[in-house]
C-alpha cells in the first residue's frame, strides 16, 4: 500500500515514531516519510498517517513552538510550520478516490484529554478522507523525551494494523 507519514517533531520523538511505523510498512509498498509545512502533497498515497506533539491538549502552534524550543527543542524545529498549516491548507479528496487516514500523537501525560489526533482525525473525516483505526498516543517521559519502552515497538505494530482495516 503506498502509503505517507507526515509529522512534525520539536525534539524528535515524533519523528522517531513515525520513522518506527515508515520501517513497518516499508516491506508492504512505497513510504514517504516527510515532514509537515504548510504545502500539503498526498500525492498518489493510499494511506495516510499523520502525527504531532501534543502542546497544551492541543495541536503545536507557532507560540508553543517557541515554548519547547526555549525549553532546549531545535530552532529550525521551532520556525517551521507544521501539522496544523498542514492541515489548514489540506484540500478535501474525492470521494470516489479517498485515502485511507489515521492519526497519532506524542504526549506526556497519561489518557487522551485533549489529544490532537482526535482533533485531527475529525478534520480529515470531515475532508473526505476515510479514517481508520483508533487515534494512538505514545508517550515521551520527561518533555524532551526519551520515549518510554516499548513505544517504538507499540507504533512499528499499530501502523501494521492499519493495513488490515485499509480495505
Ligand atoms: C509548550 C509545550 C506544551 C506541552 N503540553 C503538553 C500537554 O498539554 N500534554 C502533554 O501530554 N504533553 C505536553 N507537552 C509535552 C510534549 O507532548 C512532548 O514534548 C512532545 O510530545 C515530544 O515530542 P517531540 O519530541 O516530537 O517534540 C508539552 C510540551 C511543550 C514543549
Amino acid at each position: 500500500m503506498r502509503t505517507l507519514v507526515v509529522y512534525e517533531s520539536m525534539f524528535g520523538n515524533t519523528a522517531a515514531v513515525a520513522a518506527a511505523m515508515a520501517r513497518a510498512l516499508t516491506p508492504t509498498g512505497a513510504v514517504r516519510l516527510e515532514l509537515a509545512d504548510a504545502r500539503p502533497d498526498v500525492g498518489d498515497a493510499e494511506l495516510v498517517i499523520v502525527g504531532s506533539p501534543t502542546h497544551g491538549f492541543a495541536l503545536p502552534s507557532r507560540l508553543s513552538r517557541r515554548a519547547a524550543r526555549a525549553q532546549g527543542a531545535d530552532a529550525s524545529a521551532a520556525s517551521r510550520a507544521g501539522i496544523r498549516e498542514w492541515l489548514a491548507e489540506l484540500a478535501a479528496v474525492r470521494a470516489d478516490s479517498a485515502p485511507f487516514a489515521a492519526t497519532f500523537d506524542v504526549r506526556q501525560a497519561p489518557g487522551t484529554a485533549g489529544a490532537p489526533s482526535h482533533r485531527v482525525r475529525r478534520r480529515l473525516d470531515g475532508l473526505g478522507f476515510r479514517t481508520i483505526g483508533e487515534p494512538a498516543s505514545f508517550r515521551v517521559g520527561p518533555t524532551a523525551g526519551p520515549l518510554r519502552d516499548g513505544e517504538l515497538d507499540r507504533a512499528a505494530a499499530w501502523a501494521a494494523a492499519l493495513l488490515g482495516l485499509a480495505r
